[in-house]
């Protein structure tokens, strides 16, 4: 399975989980290696119990500033670390939970940072909409002045 991306892979990739994702954060780092990408991971480190936040904004920082491609982010449900990742200007940060949702936060949300379900998907699952992800382009037209509007 490749991963060709839309993404500029001169730059680094950033992860973040908590306690709840920390496995499938530990997984998708190999997988993101074995594509290319250099991963820079913000934690957790291991599966004691953290809050979210502590590893959503410093993610969801360095994908505002322009300093990683894109942003991956994995809690129990996903939404904690998408509310909070959302809160940053430039973030557009989707809660993927199928193939057809991976493609779509692309295709008309040029989303930037994808968080996933880790109680909810497999890991098989998790792997195949990141790869989705990282592959699926804008589609523009229609959907560049909506997400124009996004900020505010
Ligand atoms: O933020 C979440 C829910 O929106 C995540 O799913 C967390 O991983 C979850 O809340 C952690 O739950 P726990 O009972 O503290 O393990």
């Amino acid at each position: 399975m490749s991963a060709n991306t839309t993404f500029d892979k001169q730059l680094p990739v950033v992860i973040g989980a908590d306690h709840a994702g920390f496995a499938y954060k530990e997984m998708l780092k190999q997988q993101l290696a074995d594509w290319g990408w250099t991963v820079d991971d913000k934690g957790t480190y291991n599966t004691d119990s953290v809050d979210y936040p502590d590893f959503a904004h410093p993610v969801a920082s360095a994908v505002a500033s322009g300093a990683a491609a894109f942003g991956v982010l994995i809690c129990g449900s996903g939404e904690g670390v998408c509310i909070t990742a959302n809160k940053h200007n430039n973030v557009r940060a989707a809660l993927v939970w199928n193939n057809d949702v991976a493609q779509l936060a692309r295709q008309h949300n040029n989303a930037n940072t994808i968080c996933l379900p880790a109680r909810f998907v497999s890991e098989e699952q998790a792997k195949e909409m990141l790869r989705l992800f990282i592959e699926t382009p804008f589609e523009g037209g229609r959907h560049e002045n909506r997400v124009a509007k996004i900020d505010c």
